[in-house]
This record gives C-alpha cells, structure tokens and sequence, in this order.
C-alpha cells in the first residue's frame, strides 16, 4: 500500500516530485492520468494530470477523482504538486484544488510552498523569486498559458480561494520545524486555511516537511516533498533500498521541446553545437500535420545519433502566432504537432524520448497511450529517466520541466558531454 498518494497538475511536474521523493529513498510511480484500475507497487504513488491550464472545475473534477483512487488504494497522506513558480491564473487552479481537496479530506489547513532552491524558486516574506529576479520579472511573466504578473505568493493564492492565507516567515522557519508546526497551528486555530511558508534553503524545506508529518494534504512544489520521507522513515515505515533501479535504456534517443521558457531556449541553442537540431515554426506553419510530417521526414537518415526537434520559439514569437490563432489554440496546434511526431519516432525505433515542457509531455505521452512511468535516476535536478514497460523492453522517457536543466541537459542525457 502506498504511504502517501500525490496529485501533480502537470506531467513534468509529476515527474520532478516522485523524482524528490526516490532521492529521498522512496521507490515512485508515476501513473498518467486518474487511475482505473489497481495502482502500482511503490511507497509513492504520483498521479500526473493535466490540470495546470484546464478549466477550474475541470481541473477540480480530476483531482478529487484521483484523490479518491489513492485513499481507496489506502494511502493515509497527501501531495498536491504544482509548479516551482506558481503557474496559475486568477481562476485558479491552485487555489480552487487545494480547496477541494482539503473539503475531501475534512482537513481544515494546508501549508503551500513552492520553494526548490537547486532550482533557482525561493520563497521570503511570501514573495516567489526565481534565481535573483521577483517572479513577476522573471521568464515568466511571459509565460504563453499562465504569465506570472505577481510575485506576492499570499496575495496570489488570496485571490484565488475564499480561504484566508496567511504566512509563515523565514525567522520562523530558521527557528525548525517545532517552530514551524506551531506557527501554522497557531494560523489554523486564527481561521486560516492555508500558510504560504518562506524557504529558501533545503534545511528549511526539510524541517517544513518535518512539521507537516500529522498534516493530511501538503500542497507545493517538489522541494517541500523533501522532508517527507523522513516522516515515513523515523515511523519504521521506509526501509533501505534502491529506489531509483530501472532497466537499462535501449533503442535510439530523441528530444521534443515544446516548452518556450528560457531555460529550454538556451538548450536548444546548445544542443546545436553536440546534435542535429530541426527548429520548427509555427507561425510560418500553423498546420500541425504539415508540421509533424516535415520533422519525420527531417529525422529519416539522421537517427543514428540522438536528435532535437523543436518548436520552443522567444516571446515575440509565441505572441504572434497566439494573436493569430488564439492562445489556446496556438499551444493545442503545437502540443498535437509534436505529439505526432513522438508517435512517428517511436514506431521508427526511439526508445529514448527528452521532453522539454509539461503541457508537450502531456499531449506525447497521452499519445502514446503510455499508463505509468517508473521512477529512476535524475539527469539533473528535479528530471529523472523514467521508464514505461511496453513491447521490446518499453520506453524510457525523461519529461522535463521547462525550466530546468543545465544549458547541456540534452547532450548530458544521452551522456554526449
Ligand atoms: N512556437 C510556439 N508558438 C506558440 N506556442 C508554442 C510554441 N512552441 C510551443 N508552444 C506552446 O507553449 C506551451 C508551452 O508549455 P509547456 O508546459 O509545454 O512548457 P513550459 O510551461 O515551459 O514547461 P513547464 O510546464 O514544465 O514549466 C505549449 O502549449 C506549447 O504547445
Ligand atoms: O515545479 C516545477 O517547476 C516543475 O516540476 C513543474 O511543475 C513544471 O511544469
């Protein structure tokens, strides 16, 4: 039975939080979508949807569906993953989630906290910063689905819940974790329903996770996941093993970047110089099937050696095609584009798939009817390879968010470097 059950709103970020928590030494499973049936043997359970940029009530609906499959499946604890930088609109779906999770769960106060400082997102006096910039002037405030115009962590989630947020300061979270666990009780009994909690080191996030041990629902980013297993470890519940084994990696190597964010962008400049790059466009192309059958064709003869097809285009760009076509539109036109091109490459012998961006890697590995990944080693902090059982020993897979990865990531992967 698993010790605890997570619900991550994107696929990437799925994969960065089980990949926390077999660093932690707890065996993960990540498992694509609500689950219909017995859930696989791992102390962590991560269930990926796609819920980042769905409609609230749809994102809502999806998340209860796989809270319940967890609990029947007899986890006790609960995650709610999203994103390192707060990916979210007014309308949600933070805030509406977590609402509806904690009602599930009768559980009356939740902790958030996106803070993963390996990654550059630390969190002071409830501001959100990524690397040295606010939020709201970093990459992400032109972000193509959710532009993160604020970086007032308790004002964002205030405005997206009718429940009170209040905040846990980094004086409090130096003081430790009985600290910590007396401050947010102490916000719970004032009518708080959630505490933004500032952490900018990992002793801080470790000493958060220690505080939350009786909480029902954790909700943040994968950092906070970090102190977690300690919780099931000092209970006797954890014993040592090799939760990060997986079966050898086979089959050619690809990889897909969807993502626009800038980390990927100097990626895929990168990988120029170490692999064949194909720089699709878009706003030249607007037509998914053109787009997929010319990066097919591109990539016969040339998969001896690991590839990178990419649409990942700068802002001015992103919003040409988007004032053109619509946003939604735009993202759905280059999701399916690079969908099709998974499903062509992994017929013609890829067995090794990068994914660059949580909503590409929904649409590619919704499209390749993938039902669960395995958990392994990280290639560089919070993105793992993975691996799905399937005919001829299955596919690897390594979905990695947007902005992570140093500027080599996709050489490194596929050990170029
Ligand atoms: N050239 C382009 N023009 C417009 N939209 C694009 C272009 N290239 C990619 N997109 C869309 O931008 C969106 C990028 O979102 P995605 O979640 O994949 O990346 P990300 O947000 O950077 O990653 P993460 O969610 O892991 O942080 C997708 O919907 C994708 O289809
Ligand atoms: O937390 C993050 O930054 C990532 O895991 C993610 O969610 C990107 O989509």
């Amino acid at each position: 039975m698993p010790l605890l059950g997570c619900v991550a709103d994107d696929f990437t970020g799925a994969t960065d939080l089980a990949s926390t928590l077999v660093r932690g030494g707890m065996s993960a499973v990540q498992v694509i979508g609500v689950p219909d049936g017995p859930l696989p043997e791992a102390d962590a359970v991560v269930v990926a949807l796609k819920s980042r940029t769905n409609p609230a009530r749809d994102a809502v609906r999806d998340s209860l569906a796989a809270l319940d499959a967890l609990r029947a499946a007899g986890c006790a604890r609960f995650f709610f993953k999203y994103c390192s930088t707060f990916d979210s609109t007014d309308e949600g779906n933070i805030g509406p989630v977590a609402d509806a999770l904690l009602e599930r769960l009768g559980a009356p106060f939740a902790l958030a906290c996106p803070a993963f400082p390996a990654n550059g997102r630390s969190v002071y006096r409830g501001h959100l910063f990524v690397g040295d910039a606010l939020l709201s002037e970093s990459g992400m405030k032109d972000h193509p689905l959710t532009p993160m115009r604020d970086a007032n962590l308790v004002r964002v989630l205030g405005r997206q819940t009718a429940g009170r947020v209040g905040l846990v300061n980094l004086p409090v979270v130096g003081r430790g974790a009985a600290a910590i666990r007396d401050a947010m009780a102490a916000l719970a009994a004032g009518g708080h329903r959630y505490a933004i909690v500032d952490a900018v080191t990992e002793a801080d996030l470790m000493a958060i996770g220690e505080a939350a041990a009786e909480h029902p629902l954790v909700t943040g980013g994968s950092g906070v996941a970090m102190g977690l297993p300690g919780n099931f470890r000092r209970r006797g519940r954890l014993p040592p093993r090799d939760a990060a084994a997986l079966p050898a990696r086979r089959g050619l190597g690809a990889v897909l970047a969807g993502s626009c964010s800038p980390a990927t962008l100097g990626q895929v400049a990168a990988a120029r110089t170490a692999l064949p790059v194909l720089e699709l466009d878009p706003l030249e192309t607007p037509d998914a099937a053109a787009l997929a059958r010319r990066a097919l064709d591109w990539a016969e003869g040339r998969l001896g050696a690991p590839i990178v097809i990419a649409a990942s285009a700068p802002p001015g760009k992103v919003a040409a095609l988007q004032a053109r076509i619509g946003r939604d539109a735009a993202g759905a036109l280059v999701e399916e584009a690079l969908a099709a091109v998974a499903e062509g490459l992994v017929a013609r012998g890829v067995g090794q798939l990068v994914v660059a961006g949580g909503e590409t890697s929904g649409a590619v590995v919704s499209r390749l009817g993938l039902r669960a990944l395995r958990i392994g080693a990280e290639i560089d902090p919070g993105v793992p390879w993975t691996h799905a059982e399937g005919p001829s020993g299955g596919l690897h897979l390594a979905l990695k968010s947007g902005n992570f990865g140093a500027p080599d990531f996709f050489a490194k992967a596929f050990g170029r470097t």
